[in-house]
């Protein structure tokens, strides 16, 4: 008998110098630093270019990054003719995939494979996520859409994007910190897709929009929209705990909680909450919270003992919802902050590649021979 791991669980493939995961105890950590440390006192951009480089950069290095960043900011004209006339019904992740997809073949360096190459296409669609998902939320929402900023922060100019007015420090902040928790977590199932679409030296942007297809699936990144559905469902804290003791008895699954590699609360789920609750504190915003302390306390009491706990998708929705941005487009905002992880991954493994090629233990007929389809039952 052979032994499967089974959705891959605990096989290792590669080495990676960027992110420790220890799912035991609740530890995250980039570069080796705690994933608490860049919330506090790191940006999304630096973060991205740590993950690019593999190494903190010195003052000059951001800055030129940062630069870099700032005038990549555009996308083409027939991009933009693309995303106004897409159709209004589809999923802004379904958008996304054909954007990006599209972004590639308007991008004469996009089949150039050298690490130089992966690096410049990596920067500019960090850069250009934004500036496509923003796009995407005002067409389909019938707004004009607008253009990016160069004079302000990434967080900042994406929600300037987004929304058509220049948001406040704080707000921008606070999306900055949303954008430093997602950049970037291991052999995910998203990066290990763009892992292995690069292993067979494909180009970036096959690599990107197959990761982009992994993380739409609700046990990956649409676990964050799904959040705020089930929360819709629930309505008011009171229904929270009788709501989720059903789903358990029928053996449903809680989404926003449960992970792979974590066997407690994933740390940055605690960092979520804090700012979740500042949010709830505000006026009238309270209910999600209140519903979110519950099912989070029913969950841990019920199946806490088989390791599930709150993910990073379980309070994302609330400080988004707070953003003004609509259930919709967590998930595109998970992809905005993940294209550094990705890049990241994709430049990491193909230093040294290696096909990724894994094998099924075959259980099908044997020694069949070919009947006529007018013989067959
Ligand atoms: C950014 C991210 O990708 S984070 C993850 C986002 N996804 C979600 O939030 C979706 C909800 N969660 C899940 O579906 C799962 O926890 C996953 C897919 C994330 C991880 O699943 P796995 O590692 O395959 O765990 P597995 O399915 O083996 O679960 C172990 C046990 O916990 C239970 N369990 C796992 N997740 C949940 C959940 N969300 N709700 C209820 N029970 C759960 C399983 O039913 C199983 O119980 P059993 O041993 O009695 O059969
Ligand atoms: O690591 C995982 O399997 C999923 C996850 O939390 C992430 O991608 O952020």
């Amino acid at each position: 008998m052979s032994n499967i791991a089974k959705g891959l669980e605990g096989v290792l493939f590669t080495e990676s110098k960027l992110t420790f995961i220890n799912g035991a105890e609740g530890i995250l950590t980039h570069l080796g630093i705690p994933i608490q440390e860049w919330a506090e006192k790191s940006t999304f951009e630096e973060l991205s270019l740590a993950l690019l480089d593999a190494e903190l950069p010195t003052a000059e290095e951001l800055a030129k990054f940062d630069a870099e960043l700032r005038a990549n900011r555009s996308i083409p004209a027939e991009l933009v003719e693309l995303i106004e006339n897409m159709p209004r019904r589809a999923h802004p992740m379904q958008a996304l995939r054909t954007a990006v997809s599209y972004l590639g073949l308007l991008d004469p360096q996009s089949e150039e494979v050298s690490q130089e190459a992966r690096r410049a296409i990596s920067i500019r669609m960090i850069a250009q996520f934004s500036t496509i998902i923003a796009a995407i939320k005002r067409a389909q929402e019938g707004q004009p859409i607008v253009a990016p900023r160069q004079d302000l922060t990434h967080a900042g100019n994406f929600l300037y994007m987004l929304n058509g007015k220049e948001p406040t420090a704080e707000q921008a902040r606070l999306f900055d910190i949303a954008l430093i928790l997602h950049a970037d977590h291991g052999m995910n199932a998203s990066t290990f897709t763009a892992i292995a679409t690069s292993s067979t030296i494909s180009d970036m942007y096959s690599c990107i929009t197959s990761a982009i297809g992994a993380l739409k699936g609700p046990l990956h990144g649409g676990a964050n929209e799904q959040v705020m559905v089930m929360l819709d469902e629930v309505g008011s804290p009171d229904k929270a705990a009788e709501y989720i003791t059903d789903k358990l008895d029928k053996k449903e699954k809680i989404m926003g909680v449960g992970h792979r590699v974590y066997k407690y609360f994933d740390p940055r789920s605690r960092v979520l909450r804090d700012y979740a609750e500042v949010v709830a504190n505000k006026e009238g915003r309270s209910n999600y919270y209140q519903i979110l302390e519950t099912i989070e306390k029913t969950v841990v009491d019920r199946i806490g003992s088989k390791g599930i706990y709150p993910n990073v998708d379980f309070y994302s929705g609330t400080v988004y919802s707070d953003l003004g941005i609509s259930k919709e487009y967590f998930t595109p905002i998970f992809a905005l902050a993940r294209i550094s992880g990705w890049c990241a991954s994709v430049i990491e493994y193909s230093r040294d590649n290696r096909l990724l090629r894994p094998d099924a233990v075959y259980t099908g007929l044997s020694d069949q021979h070919y009947t006529e389809l007018q013989d067959r039952q």
